[in-house]
C-alpha cells in the first residue's frame, strides 16, 4: 500500500498486540477503516473491543504493530479534535456534579487553549450539537439524571461539539430506549455520509446491517472484515461466538 493510501485511510491499524500483564487482550490485531464508512465490531466479551479502541485512541500502546489516524498519530489526532470516544456507560462516574451542556462543553476544551473560555462559536456549537441529540431541554441537567439513552446522546453531542471525523463508540446502544438509538443511528449515518468514519461495538447483531456499512468480527485478532451479512453468516459467528449466535443477542 502506497503512502497516498494510507493517508486516505481514517483508521489503519496493522499487527496490534496488546498485553495486560500475562494476559493476551490484542494478537497481532489489523484493521482498516475508509473514510466515509460505519463499522460494526463484534465479539465475544473478553475478545478484546475495548482494547482495540483504547489502543486506536493512544490510551494503550501496543507491544507490536503500529496505529494511524488518518496518516497520523493518534495523540496527535485527538489533540486536534478529529478522533473521539463514547465510553461504555460502566467508564463514567455519573455522580460528578457537571451539567449536560458542560459535559458536551469539554468537547471544545481542545479548541479553547489553556485557558478554557468559551467563547461565542464555543457556546454555538455546544447549543447545535445538543440541538441535533435533541437534548436541548435538558442541557441544564445534572448528567446522571438522565436516562440511559440520553446520557448517550450527550456524549454523542460531545463528538459533534469536538467537530470529530472519525467517531469511536463503545457498546452505545446498551440499555438504551428505542428513540435514542434511532438518534443516534440517524446522526452517525449523517456523519459517515459526510465523510467521517466510525467504529461502533456492539452486542446486537440483528441490528448491524441496518445500521452499518461493514463489518468486524474480533477474537483478540480480526477474523474477518467485510459487509455484514457476509461477516454475519452463522459458520462465521461460530468461530467467534459458538454455537447459534444470530438465535440470541451476543453474549
Ligand atoms: N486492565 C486490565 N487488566 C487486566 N486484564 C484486562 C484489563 N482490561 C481488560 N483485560 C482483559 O483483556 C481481555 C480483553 O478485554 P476487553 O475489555 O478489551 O474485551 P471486550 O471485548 O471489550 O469485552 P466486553 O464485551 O466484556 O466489554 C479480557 O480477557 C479482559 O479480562
Amino acid at each position: 500500500m502506497n503512502v497516498k493510501q494510507n493517508l486516505d485511510l481514517a483508521i489503519d491499524v496493522t499487527g496490534a498486540t496488546v498485553h495486560y500483564g500475562q494476559v493476551l487482550a490484542l494478537d497481532h490485531a489489523s484493521l482498516q477503516l475508509a473514510q466515509g464508512t460505519v463499522c460494526g465490531l463484534v465479539g465475544m466479551n473478553g475478545s478484546g473491543k475495548s482494547t482495540l479502541f483504547k489502543t486506536i485512541m493512544g490510551q494503550i500502546k501496543p507491544d507490536t504493530g503500529r496505529v494511524k489516524i488518518s496518516g497520523t498519530d493518534p495523540l496527535q489526532a485527538r489533540k486536534s479534535g478529529k478522533l473521539a470516544y463514547v465510553p461504555q456507560s460502566e467508564a463514567v462516574d455519573w455522580n460528578f456534579p457537571i451539567s449536560v451542556r458542560d459535559v458536551v462543553m469539554t468537547g471544545r476544551y481542545g479548541q479553547m487553549g489553556w485557558t478554557r473560555r468559551a467563547r461565542k462559536i464555543d457556546h454555538e456549537a455546544v447549543n447545535e450539537a445538543l440541538e441535533r441529540v435533541e437534548l436541548t431541554d435538558f442541557a441544564d441537567r445534572q448528567i446522571g439524571q438522565l436516562s440511559g439513552g440520553q446520557k448517550k446522546r450527550a456524549f454523542v453531542a460531545r463528538c459533534i461539539a469536538q467537530g470529530a471525523s472519525i467517531m469511536l463508540l463503545d457498546e452505545p446502544f446498551a440499555g438504551v430506549d428505542k428513540r435514542s438509538e434511532a438518534t443516534i443511528t440517524k446522526l452517525l449515518r449523517e456523519i459517515a455520509d459526510a465523510g467521517g468514519s466510525v467504529l461502533i461495538s456492539t452486542h446486537d447483531l440483528q441490528a448491524l446491517p441496518d445500521l452499518a456499512d461493514e463489518a468486524v468480527l474480533l477474537m483478540r485478532k480480526v477474523l474477518m472484515h467485510g459487509p455484514p451479512e457476509l461477516v454475519l453468516r452463522a459458520e462465521n459467528l461460530a468461530l467467534a461466538f459458538g454455537l447459534d449466535p444470530m438465535k440470541r443477542e451476543a453474549s
